[in-house]
């Protein structure tokens, strides 16, 4: 790739030496471009009978679900045993999970789902070991703990971090603000709210044409790179909270262990010896964000002994199924107390989104 980048630079400097840090910044721009889409490939599911079945396809239960994503023996299997009713085999040599296995975390009122997954290593993009199908899942999660061998350095997770980043998978980043529309026609239009200085029109229309895209609107509503207006366009991207979890801090010194702990997205533990593991379950429950609703009935108090938990973004609709199966079909109107309204209670529709620790009263027809 260094190779082609020169090459492509050299080009550049025949042809306009004057221009060549701007035109540089457009190949690469397209070369980014090309490669984003060979590596879409990645992507697609993996025709391979090995990626069927073999415990892997785990129903969805509970509230959330998070994956454990790690090289192998770092302790994945010891943490799902300590955490969860459900006890996964834990060895000292590597490779010893050799299929998905699901425990529950009972935490605040929710029970949290979590799959414990064979190691992966370099290449696991690329489906060495099994590491697509171990992907394939995380994917699916609500939050990934990433857990490394306190031991190891800083080694395990730059390399996991390229594995998942390689098919898709963006680690603590929320999605790129750009609206983006494909059109029939009318050509390109560009607009941008904010100064950009990684991306300009003539960059990404190139783009654009790179992926064949001759007709669309796109508006700039923050200064991305080139790399996330490709994301946008790609579009199949997953978003995902990651916490960094070290484990084996008891075979590091007090001074490693500091280090590690002030890293961004990060907590220490050890399995071994029980240390920080409410601590680790206090983050976990930030980075799942869940939203915790009350129910009310006409003349009392608030339940608050027993919530209704519910992902991010949930709407009146999304409590009412949870309630009853029929009550959406039998919905009048919805009086909410909280920071979702403008007043409380306010009178409210099926559509109406929720937000954490709101109070809802429902009136039927
Ligand atoms: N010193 C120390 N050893 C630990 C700790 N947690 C786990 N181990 C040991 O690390 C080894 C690997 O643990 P596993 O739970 O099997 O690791 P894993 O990540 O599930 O491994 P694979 O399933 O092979 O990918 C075992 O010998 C554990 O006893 C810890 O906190 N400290
Ligand atoms: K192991
Ligand atoms: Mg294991």
């Amino acid at each position: 790739m260094e190779q082609l980048g020169a090459a492509l630079c050299l080009a550049v400097v025949k042809i306009c030496w004057v221009c060549v840090i701007a035109a540089t910044e457009y190949h690469l721009g397209l070369l980014k471009a090309k490669l984003a889409k060979y590596r879409a490939q990645l992507l697609e599911p993996s025709k391979s009978p090995a990626a069927k079945g073999e415990g892997f396809d785990v129903m969805k239960s509970g509230d959330a679900r998070v994956a454990l994503i790690g090289f192998p023996s770092v302790g994945k299997s010891t943490f799902l045993s300590l955490m969860t009713s459900t006890a996964s085999e834990a060895a000292s040599y590597e490779f010893t999970t050799l299929t998905c296995i699901p425990g529950v975390i009972e935490y605040k009122g929710a029970n949290i789902q979590l799959l414990d997954l064979p190691g992966i290593i370099e290449g696991a993009a690329q489906g060495k070991g099994r590491g697509r199908q171990v992907i394939a899942v995380a994917r699916t999660a609500d939050v990934v703990i990433m857990m490394l061998d306190a031991t190891k350095g800083e080694v395990q997770r730059a390399l996991l971090e390229k594995e998942l980043e390689s098919v898709g998978i963006r680690l603590n980043k929320s999605k790129p603000n750009i609206y983006f529309k494909p059109k029939k026609g009318g050509g390109i239009s560009f607009n941008s709210t904010v100064t950009l200085t990684q991306c300009s029109e003539k960059l990404v229309q190139l783009i654009l044409h790179e992926y064949k895209i001759f007709n669309a609107e796109v508006l700039f509503r923050e200064d991305c790179s080139p790399d996330e207006f490709i994301d946008v366009i790609v579009g199949n991207r997953v978003y995902m909270p990651c916490l960094y979890v070290y484990n084996k801090i008891d075979q590091i010194s007090m001074e490693e262990v500091d280090r590690l702990a002030r890293r961004p997205h990060s907590v220490v533990i050890s399995c071994g010896m029980k240390l920080n593991l409410d601590y680790l379950l206090e983050k976990l429950w930030e980075y799942l964000a869940l939203t915790c609703i009350y129910t009310k009935k006409r003349g009392q108090r608030p339940d608050f002994t027993d919530a209704i938990i519910l992902r991010k973004g949930a709407s009146v609709e999304h409590v009412c199924h949870r309630i009853h199966r029929s009550l959406a079909s039998q919905f009048k109107y919805a009086l909410v107390w909280g920071t979702s309204t403008k007043y409380s209670p306010q009178r409210v529709g099926l559509t109406h989104m929720m937000e954490h620790e709101d109070v809802i009263q429902i009136v039927k027809k």
